[in-house]
């Protein structure tokens, strides 16, 4: 059904990048992070500044993780250690918690100024989803997961939210162990290997198949299909449409409808850090 085996009845998606346009924002807001943090530090140590890579440094080591994780990951890739800080750091300190606090700030500006985009064919989707009975899930490392799925306008369609502030709360280990997509499934009723899993995170994916899910699918954006199954994906796909064209006996005919849906639902952006109130 929909592309998927036919003993799959729980669908757990991943959000940035999967449903909505915001991995490329969280990608830049990342970026300009780990820049003004590695300028500082080469100036103050006299090494060359070797500036971060949006494209293998995200992929590898920041994309689908929990923001402190990420800082965490990516430094230790450089060889660098910071201490932990405090989760009330200014923005912009030298610990994990400044840097990750400082990449909230620039992540809530654009999403603020920008607003929040889905992906057409993840709404079709979702929509053929639940008319089909299919239990679904959002499952996101992003402790803004509340607010974005609001902003795109998706609250109906999914049932359940699992995001970082969620985890958190929970004590659950982020991807890509597979604790939140486990804790999905649960609170769907859904066995593991009756759910699918969707993900364009390589720590997504890998979530995926260290949970023992059904199927994930891999949904890739950023031209990283062999990434994708080395890590866990069963099947990639570039747009969860193809999985509802592969279905449709026609044509096409899903899609050239989803072709004409505009990708914007103005639903108002983010307005404030629910962590710190800022
Ligand atoms: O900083 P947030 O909003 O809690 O998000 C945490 C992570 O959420 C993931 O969904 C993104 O892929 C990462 O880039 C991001 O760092």
């Amino acid at each position: 059904m929909l592309g998927l085996p036919a003993h799959v009845t729980a669908c757990l998606f991943d959000l940035d990048g999967v449903l909505t346009q915001t991995a490329r924002v969280h990608n830049a807001a990342w970026t300009a992070t780990f820049d003004e943090f590695l300028r500082r530090r080469a100036a103050a140590t006299g090494e060359p500044f070797r500036p971060f890579d949006p494209g293998d440094d995200y992929n590898r080591y920041v994309d689908g993780r929990p923001r402190y994780d990420g800082v965490r990951t990516f430094l230790a890739s450089r060889g660098i250690g910071l201490p932990e800080g405090e989760p009330g750091d200014p923005p912009g300190a030298d610990t994990v918690h400044g840097v990750g606090n400082r990449k909230n700030v620039l992540l809530l500006e654009t999403l603020r100024t920008s607003g929040v985009d889905v992906y057409p064919g993840s709404v079709a989707y979702l929509k053929a989803a639940t008319a089909a009975g299919l239990r679904r899930a959002v499952v996101t490392a992003s402790a803004n997961g509340r607010e974005v799925v609001a902003a795109a306008g998706l609250e109906s369609l999914l049932e359940v939210r699992v995001d970082g502030l969620v985890a958190r709360a929970e004590g659950l280990r982020g991807k890509p162990e597979p604790d939140t997509f486990l804790a999905g499934a649960r609170l769907l009723g859904a066995e593991p290997a009756d759910a699918a899993v969707f993900e364009d995170a390589l720590a997504g994916v890998a979530a995926g198949r260290a949970g023992g899910f059904g199927y994930v699918v891999g949904v890739d954006r950023v031209g990283q299909a062999d990434e994708l199954r080395a890590n866990g994906a069963d099947v990639v796909v570039r747009d969860l449409a193809e999985l509802l064209d592969a279905e449709s006996a026609g044509p096409g005919r899903e899609s050239t409808a989803l072709a004409r849906e505009s990708s914007r639902m103005d639903r108002g952006p983010i307005v404030r850090d629910r962590e710190t109130g800022a």
